[in-house]
């Protein structure tokens, strides 16, 4: 049975990898709302993983537990865990602020600051204390070149970043990310806001960055976790259903409610 096409990824073996982030047991209420039931999840090293499943079915909740930007949510209780790079970041001794630095986010719509393109990029580099301009200047030029937005931007440094397009503005804002040289980068449905030509670029961009950096992706677009994920995890009602070499599972899912989903019977 072939269910999506254009597979072209074969993950690693699982063995030969290094884990950045693993949870255990993690489970999340939004006050007496069970979002996330007990998952169980590694995300490993330069590699693509995407979260996929139905509305509502807990994906960017888990997405922002490894942040743990969804503590930013009153009435959210956490249990489990989840080690990063072997700490545990529920941990109450475990800094947030030191998370911050090693995990960026792009999200759904691209957010731009009300700043020049040059002072979006410097940003983060500046909250965390350098000020020298050469310095500044070149993680400014190796972001937004590590973004694939450089040459559509190095003339005009100094505009407003809310003068670019859509497309443009969302590789400002992996740009951006980039430029606190994270270990890994949260994605929360990059592309869902663009025409099909940005979106393109942006998975290319995608494509481009695991070499050096580790993304998660939260996509509604199966032929789009199919396109540029390594591994794929499929959740339902807040449960982690399957989770597999991206191949396999639009391929040959164990799980009959993968399938159902997959082949397009619900969601
Ligand atoms: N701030 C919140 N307060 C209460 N419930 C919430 C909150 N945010 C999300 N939920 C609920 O938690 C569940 C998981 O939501 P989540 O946004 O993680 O799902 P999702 O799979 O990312 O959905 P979508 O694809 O629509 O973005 C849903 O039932 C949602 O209604």
């Amino acid at each position: 049975m072939k269910i999506v096409t254009g597979l072209t990824n074969t993950a690693q073996p699982e063995k030969n990898l290094r884990k950045v982030f693993n949870t255990e047991d993690l489970n999340l209420w939004y006050g007496s709302k069970h979002a996330l039931k007990g998952i169980n999840l590694p995300i490993y090293e330069k590699e693509v993983t995407a979260m996929i499943g139905p509305s509502g079915c807990g994906k960017s909740t888990f997405l922002k537990t490894l942040n743990r930007m969804v503590e930013l949510v009153p009435n959210v209780e956490t249990t489990g865990m989840i080690h990063y790079r072997n700490q545990n970041i529920l941990d109450k001794s475990f800094k947030v602020e030191e998370l911050r630095t090693k995990v960026g986010m792009v999200f759904q719509k691209p957010n731009p600051f009300p700043k020049s393109i040059y002072d979006n990029v410097a940003y983060g580099p500046r909250i965390h204390g350098i000020k020298s301009k050469k310095i500044l200047d070149e993680i400014v030029e190796k972001s937004l070149r590590g973004g694939a937005i450089w040459d559509e931007v190095k003339d005009r440094l100094k505009d407003s970043a809310y003068g670019l397009s859509g497309g443009q503005q969302q590789r400002l804002c992996i740009a951006r990310a980039l430029a606190i040289e994270p270990d890994v980068i949260l994605m929360d449905e990059p592309t869902s806001a663009l025409d099909p030509k940005s979106t393109l670029k942006v998975e290319e961009l995608i494509q481009e960055l695991k070499t050096d950096y580790s993304i998660v992706i939260v996509t509604h677009n199966m032929q789009q976790a199919a396109r540029i994920s390594d591994r794929t995890a499929f959740m339902l009602n807040g449960e982690l259903v399957e989770f597999t070499d991206t191949n396999r599972l639009f391929s040959n899912p164990e799980d009959k409610r993968t399938e159902d989903y997959i082949t397009g019977r619900f969601g």
